[in-house]
């Protein structure tokens, strides 16, 4: 067996919910728990046997994945992670059918596909032994979510005893069943021949461009759940690995902080060293926390659970951050207190203010106000924003570069 990957990571027009945080870094590359989203994903392909490529398929600027590329590059010397960008946006299975001959140079049998906007444990190992016991050509990872969100995802009725699905339905209307697609898959490499199939039936809607490229005309996009995944279900040649443990995905900037957490914990109960910890004359931890190296924390601040603290940041005496995710050369002065909150690049925290939000609601939502009120959720500032001494800034989402002076509640500061 020889697989390879690829993960899907979209482009800057769809980061537009995760904003005010795309405006200064594109979301596959926010960091949570201490790394870029898209590297919990590579972490998990890295213990795939003989998986030695991955591409990762987009139509971001070609420079912006560059230095990650090099930093994983010398953290996976034995993997081969290229950019490969589709000069327009192409759809979740227009990328694949575009760069279908570099995906299958080296010949591979097997494809991984990974959205970049999912956080999981990734059980791919454990995907790929189920995918070799059936006779499918896809495996998709599947999660049970409540009732009422259902609909927000792709949704699969299959035979329990088998995991073969017998109904595919992108975000249908009414109830079909709760369990859905994690935007994580395995392919055979046979697939390429049911995109072929999928093209000729959209015949009407394909052309070619000057470049002699085929597109299509609806929107010049091919997607993966609407044309591969549902007639592959028809053809009885889909099959779903559900996963019991945990599932998120990241669409809203507030989505990052539950993925921290949950990240964090993973990484306690795996590799608890690289995690901070109590120690004499240390700073007091509770729980999951990272904490970059070069950042300074008095020994009387309180930190945790779920924190990641980045480069560079300065932590005051007595000041108290958790759940929340603090990003490089923060100044957090002495006794602010950080909840449910995500603190943008080189912002300024004063003595004694409050900076906080309220849990993120469900998964599913995406939403930000609703009936014209800003809706309570995880607080964000953007880059470069600046809290004044003995301020509370509750329930906002603060656009990079303001001045804050004053108190503010369930606003959006613009
Ligand atoms: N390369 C590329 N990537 C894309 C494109 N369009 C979307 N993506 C990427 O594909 C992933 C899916 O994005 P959406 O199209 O926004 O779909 P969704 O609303 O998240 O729903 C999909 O994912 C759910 C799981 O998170 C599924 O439940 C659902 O069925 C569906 O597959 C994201 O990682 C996004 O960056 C594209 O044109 N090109």
């Amino acid at each position: 067996m020889n697989p390879k990957a690829i993960i899907l990571v979209g482009g800057p027009s769809r980061g537009t919910r995760f904003r005010p945080l795309s405006l200064n870094v594109p979301k596959p590359l926010f960091p949570v728990a201490g790394k870029p989203i898209i590297s919990h994903h590579i972490a998990a392909l890295s213990k795939v046997e003989d998986l030695k490529e991955i591409l990762l398929i987009g139509f971001f600027e070609d420079s912006v994945f560059s230095s990650f590329l090099q930093d994983a590059a010398r953290e996976y010397p034995n993997l081969h992670i290229r950019y490969l960008r589709e000069y327009q946006s192409l759809g979740t299975a227009g990328g694949l059918y575009h760069f279908r001959d570099e995906i299958l140079r080296g010949n591979p049998d097997q494809v991984f596909v990974l959205h970049a906007d999912v956080a999981c444990t990734f059980p791919l190992v454990a995907m790929k032994k189920a995918h070799e016991g059936h006779r499918g050509l896809c495996t998709i990872l599947g999660t049970r979510v409540p009732r009422d969100s259902a609909n927000n995802f792709g949704c699969l009725v299959a035979k329990p005893d088998t995991n073969e699905v017998l109904h595919y339905v992108e975000k249908p209307e009414t109830f079909i069943s709760n369990l859905i697609s994690c935007g994580v898959y395995l392919f055979d490499c046979a697939i390429f021949d049911e995109i072929r199939k999928s093209l000729e039936n959209k015949k009407g809607n394909v052309e070619t461009d000057i470049y002699g490229r085929e597109v299509f005309q609806d929107g010049n996009k091919l997607r993966l759940e609407q044309d591969l995944l549902r007639p592959l279900a028809q053809s009885r040649k889909l099959f779903v690995y559900e996963t019991k443990d945990f599932w998120r995905q990241i669409k809203t900037a507030g989505s990052a902080v539950p993925v921290n957490g949950l990240y964090l914990e993973q990484l306690l109960q795996a590799s608890p060293e690289k995690l901070a910890k109590n120690t004499p004359g240390g700073p007091e931890i509770v729980g999951a926390v990272y904490i970059h190296p070069t950042a300074q924390i008095d020994p009387q601040a309180k930190l945790g659970p779920n924190v990641s603290i980045g480069p560079n940041v300065s932590i005051g005496k007595g000041a108290r951050v958790r759940d929340s995710i603090v990003l490089d050369n923060v100044d957090v002065k002495q006794n602010a207190c950080i909840l449910h909150a995500i603190i943008g690049w080189n912002s300024k925290i004063g003595c004694w203010s409050r900076v906080e939000g309220t849990p993120s609601a469900a998964h599913n939502s995406t939403a930000v106000t609703k009936s014209g009120l800003k809706i309570q959720s995880i607080t964000i500032l953007g880059k470069e924003v600046s809290v004044k001494d003995e301020t509370i800034i509750r329930n906002c989402i603060v656009l990079p570069h303001k001045d804050l002076k004053s108190s503010c509640e369930n606003e959006i500061v613009m």
